[in-house]
């Protein structure tokens, strides 16, 4: 699986290296949490707007790229979807350490995926990136007769472990999935703006290795516990 991962990175390269779609800025976003939580139904909504009933569980690592214009720019986003089955695991924690941002999904409707929370925020400071963006979401929040997890539990976690935010999302019913990805994207914007993300001359992509400072005024927006 890793070798097919790693031939559809190359292709990515070639047609992002095309004239015809240049971006401003490249980011990646890794997504990570317990299997079954629907991180990949989030990721599919993201980028065709679909929800479709998944029977399968994703396979080390899957990856997908949309692009947005915000504020005039053009930004690439590679979004990666990792497996949450713990046999993936050391496929999956290589990928972590050019993440810009790590999204942490946990189900509201089955309390044993947030408790594996601080787990994998855990992963994230160990083998990602120093300055990587975590953010918090509790989806199939359209399974509210179901809610295992108030909301105000993810909040008061979230603010411990000094996440961007936190936003319960519904794959199913398309809720806040798009919301997610921009309020990301907008914070890496702005702790990057005098830094681009570029492709390095060899066809890796780089991370830019400058430290940022924490802005929590937008978690306080999504967060109000
Ligand atoms: N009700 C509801 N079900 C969802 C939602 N998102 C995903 N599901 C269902 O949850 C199950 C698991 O979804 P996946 O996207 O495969 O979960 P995953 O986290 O990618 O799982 P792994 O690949 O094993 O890591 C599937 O049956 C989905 O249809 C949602 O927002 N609401």
């Amino acid at each position: 699986m890793k070798d097919s991962w790693e031939s559809r990175s190359l292709k990515m390269h070639f047609w992002s290296s095309g004239s015809e779609d240049p971006f401003d800025y490249l980011f990646k976003i890794i997504l990570i949490g317990d299997s079954n939580v629907g991180k990949t139904c989030v990721v599919h909504r993201f980028k065709s707007r679909l929800f479709t009933e998944k029977q399968q569980n994703t396979i080390g690592v899957d990856f997908t790229v949309r692009s947005l214009d915000i504020e005039g720019k053009k930004i690439k986003i590679q979004v990666w979807d990792t497996a949450g089955q713990e046999r993936f695991r050391t496929i999956t924690q290589s990928y972590y350490r050019s993440a810009h941002g790590a999204i942490i999904a946990y189900d509201i409707s089955r309390r044993q995926t947030f408790e594996s929370v601080p787990q994998w925020i855990h992963e994230v400071e160990k083998y990602g990136a120093a300055n990587v963006v975590m953010m918090l979401i509790g989806n199939k929040a359209d399974l509210l007769e179901n809610r295992q997890v108030l909301f105000e539990d993810a909040c008061t976690l979230a603010e411990k472990h000094g996440l961007l935010a936190v936003l319960e999302t519904s794959a199913k019913d398309a809720q806040n999935v798009e919301e997610v990805f921009l309020l990301m994207v907008k914070e890496l914007m702005v702790r990057n703006s005098m830094h681009l993300y570029r492709e390095s001359p060899s066809g890796s992509l780089q991370l830019d290795s400058h430290p940022v400072i924490a802005d929590k005024t937008l978690q306080k927006q999504h967060c109000p516990c």
